[in-house]
């Protein structure tokens, strides 16, 4: 992937070859700049590879679909429509065409419920906390019943008790639905904790993939009890080491 830029072409990223199962957790985790924002906005199609492809369910990813729901770290809510209203705007652009009027509002609803908003539907993201409207934003891209949900740093603005329950919720989420989730992080816990396998990028320009990790814990997991978990600490510790002894950032170095 290479950007044009007043100062020419930057090489944002080379050579990346990743083929996600579907219903699997990936994590993409690397240091700030190197191009996981970039990977996944190629995975939602709202930006083109420079050379090479990428198909999704054997088909050429050319632009955003449906099947391909994103959830970012600031919500993106709609500020003067409420909760409810957010959904359903997302339920009528995939679902508006085939379904009634009330079909449509029981999906939002239950999207609402799914992530435990639904007595906040009626308010405004103004009027509900940072967590509340994460969940709103993952209610929005679940109620489209995508395939792939991409996530890029969801619970990044949180602190680490709601952040803890949300990622709690996309477990049980993930598990009720099979969707495949990509999600971008910079926690090494939350990748080891959430994911089937933990993708390493290198440093820009020209970053890379480093090393897949797998990892081999059984669902569903329970933080607390992983704490100790010798398989838990080691895929850490192996996270840990990649990022911070084999490819710590250039500025820190
Ligand atoms: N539209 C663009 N034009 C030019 N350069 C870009 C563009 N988008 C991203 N880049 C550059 O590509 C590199 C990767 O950016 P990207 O946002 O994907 O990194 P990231 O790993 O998600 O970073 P962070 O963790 O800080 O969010 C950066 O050097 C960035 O400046």
């Amino acid at each position: 992937m290479v950007f044009s830029t007043p100062r020419g072409p930057f090489h944002a990223l080379r050579d990346i070859n990743l083929r996600i199962e579907a219903g699997e957790l990936v994590a993409l985790i690397g240091h700030s700049g190197c191009g996981k924002s970039t990977l996944l906005n190629l995975m939602a199609g709202l930006v083109q590879p420079t050379r090479g492809v990428l198909i999704g369910y054997g088909r050429e990813i050319a632009r955003p679909g449906p099947d391909r729901a994103m959830v970012f770290q600031n919500h993106s809510l709609l500020p003067w429509l409420s909760c409810f209203d957010n959904v359903l705007l997302a339920v009528e652009s995939v679902f508006g065409r085939r379904e009634s009027r009330s079909q449509l509002k029981a999906r939002a609803q239950a999207a609402l419920e799914l992530v435990g908003m639904a007595p906040a539907a009626t308010k405004r993201p103004g009027e509900i906390s940072g967590g509340m409207k994460q969940r709103v934003g993952i209610a929005r891209a679940l109620a489209m019943e995508p395939k792939v949900l991409l996530m890029d740093e969801p619970f990044g603005a949180l602190d680490a008790l709601t952040r803890a329950k949300l990622q709690d919720e996309l477990l049980a989420i993930q598990g009720a639905t099979g969707c495949t989730v990509v999600m971008v992080t910079h926690d090494v816990d939350e990748a080891v904790l959430l994911s089937d396998r933990v993708v390493m990028m290198t440093n820009g320009p020209a970053a890379t993939i480093g090393e897949v990790l797998r990892v081999d814990l059984p669902r569903p997991r329970d933080r607390v009890h992983l704490a100790t978990d010798p398989t838990y600490m080691a895929a850490r510790r192996a996270v840990l080491d990649f990022l911070y002894t084999r490819h710590s950032h250039p500025e820190a170095a």
